[in-house]
């Protein structure tokens, strides 16, 4: 297929700027009429490398008054704290507690549905209280603290103990002096009750009858409450991370050694099964180097981890992302989130895509401005970057990038207190430009979205969705080629991305994934263009080739192997199973009677797993689905359509074991 270079800039310029709304957009227009076409191609699309780009925009006359002008522009933008907010939230929570404990017998779900209210009140309330003590005009500077003891009390009575004694803690950790009260320690005996520890609860009251004054008929009273608490029935969590088949390769971080590492000259280096790999094995398991939440999921979503947020733990400078817990609250805040912070709603408000905010997190949770650096640069020098399709256009919008995020940790202070507070880059500070810019080109053909699946409260599989709410960077997961129809599923736990093999490979056979165009929903054409533009490449697998039809197209076809040995051909369904066929390639006379015996069989077992599916056990339908599909293989080859419904399906299975959330 021919480049279309219109189609690749369109595409390019996407990976950059995820919308057209944002000033990031109006700063590219300005810089592009300020330098002209002719000092465009003529003077900086000729540069030869990321140093020199970034170097010309921040000191050539035709671009740098209109870039110096917008970074120095640059200020804090988030969302502030604000303590009467919080207070009144938290006033709001405390009212609804009341009115639902004042609902009649019989009033359950009523009384469920204030509870739900008031948490979601709380949850403000913790949300918007700043630190202890900064603002002591108002609950004398205890906000937090009581937003956490209110939501304590709602988490209670909502049978959530261990999400309550957190709180508790927490209320005491930002300044409450809680230790001396009998309440705390009566909360505390509830908290236990509901999480089924009666023990412990048992001791915390005795440690409230122990307080000095200490109020015997309340304890009494919560004694007898306690005794009628019936904790809830803790659903267990069905998030497993799977063991990679036959250990990990000590050559390729993160992938199992079923799999191995090749390179040609026509598709770079690629993942192959070394020895075979079989369906169902796990060849990858791995970790991000980065991954950054889509903003849309801020409110919504653990900035740290992901997970799906009940009760959130709020940063305590800035009301705009929010974690599950205080322990990745700590730990975003004493890595990247201490430099991201005061700049939120800027990067938000630019319109930047969620690739350039991974692009500065390389450099915002490293250990050191040394360690970002070799980070960034190994990345560069490893990961493919398709230099040579790249337009002036799109360098000049990515060293824009690259520096507006140099800014962005020039004013966060990543470079420490600096001379002056003007944008001109110091030597370091320009080598982080360089090195940013080169992220921003590996991340378009790199990154991997990350994902998690949305269960309704009836069914698991009837009615679930993917919600994209990441993306991340892989070291390995990005040396996976594409094929049209991938031999692996991808799911994440949490951020962890896992490759399972739905079809047995060969020895030396392409591991591949899906980089989003699949035969059976785009035909060739569309998928190619869509490559070529996104990718850069063409692509050649054996969908493309015989240019297999849309699944909505495709008939109960299917095409068997040769039986003789070391036949590699493949023949249609016999028209007289009675009857022999005669092979075009070994021409010898074989029967296909057996292979049509073992597809009955195979499709007997997506039958099962189908069934297994519907009755939610999913691991019983995993293991029917890796059964069939492997014995499909070893007689037929696709394109068959109960085939690729059954791979459909294990995938669907295997997300199930990931990471999944109920709305
Ligand atoms: C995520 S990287 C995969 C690793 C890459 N092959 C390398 O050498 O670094 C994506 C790039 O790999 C190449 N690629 C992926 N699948 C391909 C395929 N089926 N045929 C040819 N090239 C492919 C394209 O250049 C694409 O932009």
């Amino acid at each position: 297929m021919e480049f279309d270079p219109t189609y690749y800039n369109i595409c390019s310029t996407r990976t950059v700027q995820s919308e057209k709304r944002g000033f990031f957009n109006e700063f590219c227009v300005d810089v592009r009429e300020a330098c002209g076409d002719k000092w465009l191609q003529n003077y900086f699309g000729k540069l030869k490398s990321n140093a020199a780009r970034v170097l010309s925009i921040f000191s050539d006359r035709e671009v740098c008054d209109p870039v110096l002008g917008v970074l120095e522009h640059v200020q804090p933008v988030f969302k502030q704290k604000d303590a009467l907010f919080s207070a009144q939230r938290r006033a709001q929570a405390d009212k609804l507690l009341l009115m639902s404990s004042g609902e009649g017998a019989g009033a359950e779900e009523g009384s469920r549905e204030l509870l739900q209210q008031a948490l979601l009140a709380a949850n403000l309330a913790v949300m918007r209280a700043p630190d202890r003590d900064a603002d002591p005009s108002i609950d004398d500077g205890l906000s937090l603290a009581l937003a956490y003891r209110s939501r304590a009390s709602i988490l209670i009575r909502l049978g959530e103990g261990e999400a309550a004694l957190s709180d508790l803690k927490l209320a005491t950790n930002f300044g409450l002096d809680l230790k001396g009260s009998g309440d705390y320690y009566c909360k505390m005996a509830k908290a236990y009750a509901t999480m089924g520890e009666p023990a412990k609860a048992e001791i915390s009251l005795k440690i409230a009858e122990k307080l000095p004054g200490s109020d015997s008929g309340h304890i009494a009273l919560c004694r007898q409450e306690i005794a009628s608490v019936k904790p809830p029935k803790k659903e267990p969590s069905t998030e497993q991370v799977p063991k990679l088949t036959h250990g990990e390769n000590p050559e390729l971080s993160g992938a199992s050694k079923v799999v191995k590492l090749v390179e040609t000259k026509d598709k770079g280096r690629f993942v192959v099964a070394s020895e075979g790999v079989k369906t169902g094995d796990v060849v990858l398991c791995e970790e991000p180097v980065a991954a950054c939440l889509i903003p849309s999921f801020f409110g919504t979503n653990c900035h740290h981890c992901f997970k799906r947020l009940h009760t959130p733990v709020s940063c305590l400078h800035c009301s705009g992302v929010a974690f599950c817990s205080a322990q990745c609250m700590g730990e975003a805040c004493s890595s990247y989130h201490r430099f991201e912070c005061e700049f939120m709603d800027l990067l938000i408000g630019s319109g930047m895509s969620i690739l350039c905010f991974i692009a500065l997190r390389i450099f915002t949770q490293a250990n050191s401005l040394e360690d970002g650096l070799a980070t960034a640069n190994l990345l560069f020098e490893h990961l493919c970057s398709h230099e040579e399709v790249r337009q002036a256009d799109d360098y000049l919008q990515r060293s824009l990038m690259a520096g507006f995020l140099m800014r962005i940790l020039q004013k966060s202070l990543y470079f420490g207190r600096r001379k002056t507070e003007g944008v001109n880059p110091t030597a370091v500070e320009l080598q982080v430009a360089t090195a940013l810019l080169g992220l921003l080109q590996v991340l378009q053909y790199n990154a991997h979205q990350i994902y998690q699946t949305q269960v309704t409260e009836e069914h698991r599989f009837d009615g679930s969705n993917t919600v994209y709410v990441g993306a991340g960077l892989y070291g390995t997961g990005s040396y996976f080629n594409h094929e049209c129809w991938p031999s692996v599923a991808g799911h994440f736990v949490g951020k962890k991305l896992v490759l399972t093999a739905t079809k047995p490979h060969r020895p030396n056979e392409v591991v591949a994934v899906n980089y989003g165009p699949l035969f059976i929903k785009m035909n060739l054409k569309e998928r190619q263009r869509t490559l070529r533009g996104r990718y850069s490449f063409s692509c050649n697998c054996m969908a493309c080739q015989e240019n297999w039809p849309l699944l909505q197209k495709l008939d109960k076809q299917v095409r068997f192997w040769c039986t003789s040995a070391n036949c590699v051909y493949l023949l249609k369904f016999p028209k007289d199973l009675a009857k022999d066929v005669r092979c075009p390639r070994c021409r010898k006379n074989i029967s296909l009677k057996e292979s049509v015996a073992k597809l009955i069989k195979i499709e007997e077992l997506y039958r099962e797993a189908a069934r297994a599916m519907q009755d939610q056990k999913t691991h019983e339908a995993i293991e029917l689905f890796k059964e069939g599909i492997e014995m499909f293989f070893q007689v037929a080859a696709l394109p068959h359509k109960d085939t690729l419904v059954a791979q459909q399906s294990l995938l669907k299975c295997l997300s199930d074991t990931g990471t999944t959330f109920k709305k």
